[in-house]
């Protein structure tokens, strides 16, 4: 799905443009002036002029790269391959809609109470639609208006989850709505832009607004992703020394994955040369996949002295829930204080966090509890024990305790091959050992390229099955790093505000 900007949402009404200009012509203005979303919304069009005029619109929003949303008729949504779909209390349920339309299509829904807000979130609304705030002269209304404290109190009873207010929005409340909430992706407007005399000039004055309280989703996401190029070309001109103690199942994929990438691996797990190892190489990745005593007390020596060499050190608790002597070592490793990313998978994350984490083995089962229980997992563990937490699995959550980003990359097959979890540890310590400035960021980009190169790998043809995609993914880390501006045209992170 294409990240949306929800921050400037036109709605459409054809009835309130003004006679001497067009309601294509108005539209077209308002992109001009910056609306990042539109809605196209006749409610008195027979479906073949819908569509037409549908198809009129999207030659339009395609020009300005906006996505482009229709109100209630998904069969014109599906006979424009339209970008989403809008639907009300009263239309189409969601559950079916979603099976109409798929898991790629955005689908809003509008919502009056909370209870609305916390069924549409339940089922896997993309977005909310949260009003009417005030009363408008656009639409009879038949429920009550939320006013502020009506909007604060649903966006307080859901997890985070872009959403747009609607319903009597100008330029001067829409300010005092976002200066007096939290949480508000935009604000959603019919008159205010259907009827303006200077649409463009009217979108510009909303837009700069509204800037001052929403950040475009986009921003940050191209903020990571040139970082995460530039962190690429560092490590394929530095080409650092990335000392493994890994486990037994992986070692040789995590070798592979780290070459491929431009990095050095070092497999070593002599307690005899560690220290000397330290002295050359530019991050320590340790895995207890196949923890023993020995390897333990050979990797509490490598954490002392990478530490004090100020190498940044990535662990990876595999199976960290299953076993006492796991338990017992992972609260070790990480109260040492040495750990600078901890990579985990959901269960393995969510045990440690004490959030609800599920492990069968080394494998995570279960979901992460919603997007709320999976941000706080990773926040909260980050402040915990000073480091960046990742978690991966459907989603990924990587935060450094104040941010929290979410990653939409990945292949389900990456879920088919033992060690893509331990892959992505190995190549975060490729990028955290060049890439000090910023380990959240590295970190993000790391797993931004492992993910991106597995949507590639099951892309190619000659990808059968799990066998196949684990040597693609080994080619596709290796062409994506020699053209990391790949990542512009896959990234889909997100900041999540709690
Ligand atoms: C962004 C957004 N929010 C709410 C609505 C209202 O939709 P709905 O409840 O389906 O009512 P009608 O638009 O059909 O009158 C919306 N369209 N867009
Ligand atoms: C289309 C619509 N839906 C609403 C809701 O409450 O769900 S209010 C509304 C009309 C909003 O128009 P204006 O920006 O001109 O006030």
């Amino acid at each position: 799905m294409v990240t949306v900007d929800y921050s400037l949402y036109l709605v459409t009404d054809s009835s309130l443009v003004p006679h001497d200009l067009t309601f294509l012509g108005q539209i077209e203005k308002a992109l001009e002036g910056g609306v990042t979303l539109v809605q196209l919304r006749e409610k008195d069009l027979d479906t073949g002029p819908f569509i037409e005029l549908a198809y009129k619109v999207k030659a339009l929003t395609r020009q300005f790269n906006v996505p482009l949303i229709i109100n209630d008729r998904i069969d014109v949504a599906l006979a424009i391959d339209a970008d989403g779909v809008h639907i009300g209390q009263d239309d189409m349920p969601l559950t079916q809609a979603r099976q109409l339309f798929g898991n790629d299509k955005i689908i809003g829904v509008s919502c009056n109470t909370i209870e609305e807000a916390q069924i549409a979130v339940h089922q896997g609304a993309d977005y909310l639609g949260i009003g009417a705030v005030w009363n408008t002269a656009t639409k009879k209304l038949t429920k009550k208006t939320l006013g502020i404290q009506g909007v604060q109190d649903i966006l307080a009873a859901i997890p985070p989850i872009p959403n747009v207010v609607i319903g009597g929005i100008k330029l001067d409340n829409g300010k005092e709505l976002l200066e007096n909430t939290t949480g508000v992706s935009g604000l959603s407007i019919v008159s205010g832009i259907m009827a303006a005399p200077d649409a463009k000039k009217a979108c510009k004055e909303l837009l700069s607004m509204i800037r001052n309280y929403v950040v475009n989703p986009m921003t940050v996401q191209n903020e990571i992703v040139e970082y995460a190029i530039k962190a690429i070309e560092h490590i394929k001109t530095k080409s650092p020394l990335v000392h493994h103690m890994t486990n037994n199942v992986v070692i040789n994929d995590n070798a592979n994955a780290t070459l491929a990438v431009g990095a050095s691996p070092i497999m070593s797990t002599n307690d005899e040369e560690v220290n000397d190892i330290a002295k050359i190489n530019g991050s320590m990745v340790l895995n207890m996949g196949t923890l023993s005593p020995k390897m333990a007390e050979t990797m509490s020596m490598a954490m002392k002295s990478n530490h004090d060499l100020g190498h940044p050190i990535v662990f990876d608790p595999v199976g960290a829930a299953a076993t006492e002597y796991r338990r017992v070592h992972t609260k070790k490793f990480l109260e040492s204080g040495t750990v600078t990313v901890l990579k985990g998978n959901t269960g393995e994350i969510l045990y440690i966090a004490e959030r609800g984490g599920k492990s069968r083995g080394v494998d995570s089962v279960g979901g992460n509890g919603g997007e709320e229980n999976a941000a706080l997992a990773v926040k909260e563990t980050a402040q915990k024990y000073n480091c960046i937490v990742a978690m991966t699995g459907e989603i990924d959550y990587v935060s450094d305790g104040h941010r929290v980003f979410a990653i939409e990359n990945g292949d389900n097959l990456l879920a088919c091959i033992t060690g893509s979890g331990c892959m992505v540890s190995s190549i975060v310590g490729c990028f955290t050992a060049v890439n000090r400035d910023n380990y959240l960021y590295a970190t993000i980009a790391a797993i931004l390229l492992v993910t991106i190169a597995s949507e590639k790998a099951t892309k190619r043809s000659d990808v059968q099955g799990p066998g196949t995609f684990r040597s693609a993914l080994i080619d596709e880390l290796y062409n994506v790093s020699n053209k990391p501006s790949i990542l512009e045209e896959y990234a889909k992170i997100r900041e999540v505000k709690l």
